[in-house]
């Protein structure tokens, strides 16, 4: 048995089933994230994962020990398995040193004040350690809530879209900073997230979820390059639907523009973005628009272009 497994787990609400047998096992140290869209069951999973919630059928074991759920413990909840959210509270009149040493109030002094020392370490909050929560930026006050919740050294970090309230920037650095000081402590981290590009800072190990289910899981380039479906294609760029080819789409970086060619297009719309030109073609015979990327920076609006393929890019998919 792995250090985490989680096995056949089902969870309806009413008539609505929120999970559909999610299984997984993982490895101690390791780490994977989980993405889907809103309303895919991710929360309700960290939930069960972390004996918050009942399930209805299925079980989770921690190194052997069967996780039990809210109706079968007294108190829910275990000290080894953290949950953090995005609304995840620190104590406003204490310090960020105060506030991770929180949870360790019942143990020995000399341990907590070295524990505390090592974490703020750990996290880079060395200079920030006398500051008030009010005193910190948003990404700094969610670094000091997860260095809290890792003071009792949990055995899993489950980690729910916690940097929902950070801006794209500031959240590519705080996932880089906490992938870096997951690796020094070797914690066993699971991560959910609607948005792709945040799963992957943090790691490569990648499931995806969809109305309850799993639809795949692996690395970035397998999922890139074989995706089960049109959500997991679309997950790293639009796709382009081949007029007269069912259920067949290209992606905009594999459309060649020519001078002759396979479909004849015009372009509507161009805009630039940082490696390329991405351009909007109407497509003369069918109407449809096409994204495409222009690496060269060649067209303009209103110009004619041809759009060329090779057949092994083609995508069929389901939707
Ligand atoms: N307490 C509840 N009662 C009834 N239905 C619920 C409850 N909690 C969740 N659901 C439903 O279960 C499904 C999964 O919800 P869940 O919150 O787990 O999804 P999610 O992927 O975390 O979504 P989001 O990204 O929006 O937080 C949704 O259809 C949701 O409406």
């Amino acid at each position: 048995m792995s250090f985490f497994s989680v096995r056949r787990i089902r969870k309806s609400y009413q008539k609505q089933i929120a999970l559909h047998d999610f299984s997984l096992e993982l490895e101690e140290g390791g780490q994977l994230a989980i993405v889907g869209e809103s309303g895919s069951g991710k929360s309700t999973l960290l939930r069960i994962l972390a004996g918050l919630e009942k399930q209805d059928s299925g079980e989770v074991f921690l190194q052997g020990q069967k996780i039990l759920n809210p109706a079968e413990k007294l108190v829910a909840g275990y000290d080894e398995i953290k949950l953090i959210h995005q609304d995840y509270q620190l104590y406003p009149n204490s310090t960020v040193a105060e506030n991770i040493a929180r949870p360790l109030l019942l143990f020995e002094k000399n341990y907590t004040k070295n524990r505390v020392k090592s974490l703020l370490k750990q996290f880079g909050l060395e200079k920030l350690a006398e500051r008030l929560p009010r005193q910190l930026s948003g990404g700094q006050q969610q670094k000091v809530a997860i260095a809290a919740a890792m003071a009792i050294e949990p055995e899993v970090l489950l980690l729910d879209e916690p940097f929902s309230s950070l801006d794209t920037i500031q959240t590519h650095q705080l996932i880089g900073e906490l992938a870096e000081s997951f690796k020094k402590g070797k914690t066993t981290v699971i991560f959910v997230t609607h948005e792709l590009d945040d799963a992957l800072r943090l790691t490569d190990n990648v499931l995806i979820l969809q109305k309850g289910k799993i639809i795949q899981h692996g690395n970035s380039q397998f999922l890139c390059e074989n995706p089960k479906n049109q959500y997991v294609a679309r997950l790293f760029s639009p796709i382009n639907s081949i007029p007269g080819k069912e259920n067949t789409y290209l992606r905009p970086s594999d459309v060649k523009l020519r001078t002759r060619g396979q479909l004849l297009g015009h372009v509507v719309d161009s805009r630039f973005l940082v490696h390329f030109n991405s351009l909007q073609v109407r497509l003369k015979e069918s109407g449809m628009i096409w994204e495409v990327d222009d690496p060269l920076r060649k067209y303009q609006v209103g110009d004619r272009v041809y759009l060329n393929w090779d057949a092994e890019k083609e995508l069929e998919l389901s939707s």
